[in-house]
């Protein structure tokens, strides 16, 4: 049955170095978290922390009402007792056990020592498991004869056999190719969903995060910068270095006054907090390109990239990344007028230091 993972305050260190942060997070059943953050943030550490498998130096982590580990009182509950199950990078299936076999493997120890009965009714546990994810009537295959997508989902039937209260996934599409990674993990997110699972899925892919996750925490130098819907950590970043981690844009100088601010663009209707001097973020997608002789930025470079080109434009040491619709051609040198398309976050000057960012 799932519930709710919570942790509180987390924080985690190897010999003595700091890798973990008052790191707090609530996963309700059936809702995926993605954990996103550069290499070396400590995505893993977290998930290894909640799994029990790294002992945290201070705060609490609970599933429902359970605390699987805590500083004070110290609690260290063993990995196999917390009905978590876990789903690895390299999905860890064996090769030498059928599909069927791997995914009985959590359920009830050794084959051998099973009844009759039981017998029966692991069999349809994994027969409903298969089904389940989409693989009926592959049960006795290899998993070396599946595709790596295939692979995947058999090493989520696994994580699910005994039950779990909630799911962990370690960069779990990191190893299939680009046009099959989309479409799997939704797959995933969307199964977990409909079993009422609670997941957290790590990741620094910033498109995996924002496209299969209902929320996304930012995980930067150990610590949870800003945790949201992708549509808020995309629209409405609190700092500079959470806002360039998630997307791409330009970062300009800026003086707000109420909800306008004077840039090196112009004046541009603002949103965020703070006032006075600072700096704005501009979405590639929220500045428009017209050619125009009397234009006063100049066209760098432009890159095809199939539904959209990204342009770069330039004026003095203003610098824009820019994307237009497919089909629009912006030639090398070309003059350009540049206008700004609805409110760009503004962020005042304590919180634009883009440090932390990767
Ligand atoms: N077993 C270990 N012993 C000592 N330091 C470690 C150990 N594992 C990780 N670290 C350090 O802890 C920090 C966080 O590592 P972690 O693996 O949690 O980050 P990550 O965000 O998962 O990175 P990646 O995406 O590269 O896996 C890094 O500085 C790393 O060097």
């Amino acid at each position: 049955m799932s519930e709710v993972l919570s942790l509180e305050a987390v924080s985690a260190s190897y010999g003595g170095d700091p890798v973990l942060h008052d790191v707090s997070v609530r996963v309700p059943p059936g809702e995926m978290l993605a954990v996103l953050g550069p290499s070396g943030g400590g995505k893993t550490t977290l998930l290894r922390s909640i799994a029990g498998l790294h002992r945290i130096d201070a705060g609490t982590i609970r599933l429902g009402d359970r605390a699987l580990a805590a500083s004070a009182p110290h609690v260290h509950v063993a990995p196999e007792r917390r009905g978590i199950g876990l789903m690895p990078q390299d999905n860890a299936l064996f090769p030498h056990l059928s599909v069927g076999n791997n995914i009985g493997f959590g359920l009830s120890g050794p084959w051998s020592v099973l009844r009759g009965s039981e017998r029966a009714a692991r069999r349809r546990r994994i027969a409903d498991l298969l089904e389940l994810v989409g693989l009926d009537g592959l049960g006795d295959a290899r998993p070396q004869e599946l595709s790596g997508g295939q692979q995947q989902r058999v090493a989520l039937a696994r994580a699910l056999a005994p039950g779990p209260g909630v799911m962990l996934m370690d960069e779990p599409f990191a190893s299939l190719d680009a046009g099959l990674r989309a479409g799997v993990g939704a797959d995933v997110a969307r199964l977990l969903r409909d079993q009422g699972v609670g997941s957290v899925l790590v990741t620094h892919d910033r498109k995996e995060a924002l496209g299969t996750a209902d929320r996304v925490a930012v995980i930067l130098d150990g610590g949870i910068r800003q945790e949201g819907t992708p549509e808020e950590l995309y629209h409405r970043p609190t700092s500079v270095a959470v806002g360039r981690f998630i997307g791409e844009g330009s970062l300009l100088d800026a003086h707000r006054s109420g909800e306008r601010a004077q840039t090196a663009v112009g004046v541009v209707p603002v949103t965020g907090n703070g006032d006075g001097a600072g700096s704005v973020l501009i979405r590639p997608e929220q500045i428009r390109l017209t050619v125009a002789a009397t234009g006063d930025f100049e066209v760098v470079r432009s890159s095809f990239g199939g539904p959209s080109t990204i342009v770069t434009v330039r004026r003095a040491d203003t610098e824009l990344t820019v994307q237009v619709a497919d089909g629009v051609v912006f030639e090398p040198g070309a003059a350009v007028d540049v206008d700004v398309v609805g409110a760009v976050v503004f962020f005042p000057a304590h919180l634009a230091s883009s440090s932390g960012s990767g």
